[in-house]
């Protein structure tokens, strides 16, 4: 089975139930072996930044299902929870982004991994290093480097619920 990791993000509406709600259905997903959710961190926003703070997780699951439909497992959730997409960067009840796939690098018409923002994404790397399963991942390994290099105090980074807490919830 193939190891992929993605990020998800939320700043509008009951931002914690809308995790939960993302988690659950991936769980629920044939072909998906959920192995670990991050702590939730609650993050101020990044690129545009006159919204609201996120509230940011990364899971790690195991699949046999494509990269391809993979990102529309990660649609559909998007479109079940309701998310609009109103601008880019913008307000959204729920994004799910692929981070890592099977540590291939993919390039085609929809779909980068990995997630070309994702080194640059201090919100993105703090859930993933948590979570990280394999010392020996180069792209993993990378995430870590990147981090320890940056100020994660400036980024306005706080843990919001711990591991245990939202693991047990579902
Ligand atoms: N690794 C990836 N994960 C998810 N979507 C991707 C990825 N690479 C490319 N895409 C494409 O990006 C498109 C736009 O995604 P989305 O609306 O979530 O962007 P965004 O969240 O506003 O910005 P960002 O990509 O910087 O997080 C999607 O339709 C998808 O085809
Ligand atoms: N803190 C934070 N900022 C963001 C996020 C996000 O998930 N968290 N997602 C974005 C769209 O990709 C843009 N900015």
């Amino acid at each position: 089975m193939k190891d992929v990791y993605l990020s998800i993000g939320t700043n509008m509406g009951e931002r914690y139930e809308n995790l939960q709600h993302a988690v659950a259905l991936l769980k629920e997903t044939e072909g998906i072996k959920l192995v670990r959710v991050s702590s939730v961190y609650e993050t101020a926003a990044v690129g545009y930044t006159d919204q609201a703070d996120f509230l940011n997780i990364a899971v790690h699951l195991k699949t046999d299902v494509s990269s391809a439909d993979m990102l529309k497992i990660c649609q559909s959730i998007e479109q079940e929870l309701g998310r609009v997409r109103e601008f880019r960067w913008g307000p959204r009840i729920i994004d799910l982004d692929i981070l890592l796939y099977n540590q291939e690098n993919i390039e085609t018409e929809s779909l980068t991994v990995p997630h070309p923002r994702m080194y640059e994404r201090a919100f993105v790397l703090v859930p993933l290093v948590e979570i990280a399963a394999s010392p020996f991942d180069v792209q993993l390994q990378q995430a870590h480097d990147l981090l320890q290099q940056m100020d994660c105090e400036n980024e306005g980074i706080t843990l919001w619920s711990p591991f245990e807490e939202f693991s047990t919830v579902h």
